[in-house]
């Protein structure tokens, strides 16, 4: 459904920023992007003489796409409601009865087709979704996702111990049989950029065997996992008293080789540095949710300490536990969470938009293990990007012309926190341009 790749190579000119592992924020001024047929970036960052071919500069330029590394599809449908519970209250009273009505295919299509349309507009060209326990619905996203055009993981949702929504489980038997059938048939549909996720609700939901079943099941088929941890002081508790013979949380996923270079947690608020240090040797990363855990007051992540301990690290906005879909409002919150913390400790050193935007970006990408993939504009990636004009006419941002030229694209460049859908006014996913939506996307 979405526009066919290019039939030759196209160059596109003009401002280009992104990360890179060792600079945060690298700004190619007046440079040139060659996107090849296949969709992947061939050149990249070969400066034009400006004064020799007349570079105007404007208000536009070009960033990579975001990735959204944890966020729940279903949710969507009641964004905004995580404001005046804390968690499990707010899972049992509207997420749990919610998420029992995504058996209703028409429903599901609907709510579906909604969420990757607005994340898409947002600049997310990524997305790892969390869908349901509904195997035929969590295979509707991910066709949703392909047909849009939209980079993305989907997991369906496996629980076999829910004990507060009796029609909102599953026997242990049946989450790893429509696990497997769920894995098989996305697989089948040869989707070149959706994936299956292996996706234990959370260990507290799930019994032990489960959870060592879905670890196998990961291994074997060497797909990713989703989970949640560390999200909240209450959940760290029981978690203890659930799994006496573990040493952490984290050791508890851990146990059932559900750590892996594939592994992406949700939260982390309250691990342990030994905890950090065993993601670190496993290669699993964590999804930074900070809308989500300012919203149900869970907790504020050191993002400084997880980087410090060298653990992949990404940005989500964890909807509806965070009621925003949109990536940039997670760079907001994200760089808000990190001025807390150091108005908390004045010594602290709080991340800068450099840093947040390196996580938005290349750090989503690492931390799902696309990199390769996706991320920046390195030579050999898919050219997954944004065009963001940071003065779209009846956008949220009046542009001050500044004559310092270093601090004139410096000040546009930084307008990224000011701005929202309207100013991205494309998105490509491989090259192909997939915003604006084309008449059959519309629908
Ligand atoms: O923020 C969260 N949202 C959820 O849906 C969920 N399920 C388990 N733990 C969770 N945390
Ligand atoms: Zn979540």
């Amino acid at each position: 459904l979405c526009a066919p790749p290019a039939e030759v190579p196209l160059f596109y000119r003009g401002t280009f920023v992104h990360s890179t592992p060792q600079t945060p924020l690298l700004i190619l001024e007046d440079a040139l992007l060659g996107v090849n047929t296949h969709g992947k970036v061939f050149l990249c960052g070969v400066y034009l003489n400006s004064s020799l071919c007349g570079f105007l500069p404007c208000s536009e330029f070009f960033m990579p796409g975001m990735v959204d590394t944890h966020i729940h599809a279903p949710q969507y449908s009641y964004a905004g409601t995580a404001l005046d519970l804390p968690l499990l209250q707010w899972l049992n009273k509207y997420t749990f009865p919610v998420e029992a009505r995504f058996e209703d295919l028409k429903f599901a299509q609907q709510i579906y087709n909604q969420v990757v349309k607005r994340t898409l507009r947002n600049g997310t060209t990524t997305a790892c979704y969390f869908a349901t326990i509904h195997t035929d619905a969590s295979l509707l996203l991910g066709q949703i996702a392909n047909d849009l055009g939209q980079r993305a993981l989907v997991g369906k949702v496996c629980m076999d111990r829910n004990d507060s929504a009796k029609t909102y489980k599953e026997t242990s038997q049946e989450s790893q049989e429509e696990t497997l059938r769920f894995i098989k048939e996305l697989l089948e549909k040869k989707y070149p950029r959706v994936s299956p996720v292996v996706t234990p609700r959370f260990a507290l939901y799930c019994t032990e065997p489960l959870l060592g079943q879905l670890g196998a099941i990961a291994k074997y088929n060497n797909i990713h996992i989703q989970s949640h941890i560390g999200e909240t002081v209450d959940r760290m508790n029981v978690v203890k008293e659930l799994f006496p013979d573990s040493k952490s949380y984290t050791d508890v996923y851990n146990k059932h080789n559900l750590l892996t270079d594939k592994t992406v947690m949700a939260h982390g608020c309250y691990l342990s540095d030994e905890e950090l240090t065993l993601f670190r040797q496993t290669g699993a990363s964590l999804a930074h949710c900070p809308n989500s855990n300012i919203s149900l007051c869970s907790g504020l992540l050191d993002v400084r300490n997880v980087l410090k301990h060298k653990v992949k690290i990404g940005l989500g906005t964890d909807v509806a536990g965070g009621y925003s879909a949109s990536m940039l409002d997670a760079v907001r919150r994200a760089l808000e969470t990190s001025k807390v913390l150091t108005i908390q400790n004045p010594g602290y050193k709080t991340l800068t938009f450099e840093e947040v935007f390196r996580l938005a970006t290349l750090g989503g990408s690492q931390a799902l293990s696309l990199d390769k993939q996706t991320g920046n504009f390195e030579v050999g990636k898919d050219f997954d990007a944004l065009r963001v004009n940071v003065a779209a006419p009846g956008g949220p941002i009046d542009l001050i012309k500044d004559e310092h030229p270093k601090v004139g694209i410096w000040m546009l460049i930084i307008q990224i926190v000011n701005s929202d859908d309207r100013n991205i006014v494309e998105v490509f996913v491989a090259g192909k341009k997939v915003v604006p939506f084309t008449e059959k996307t519309q629908e």
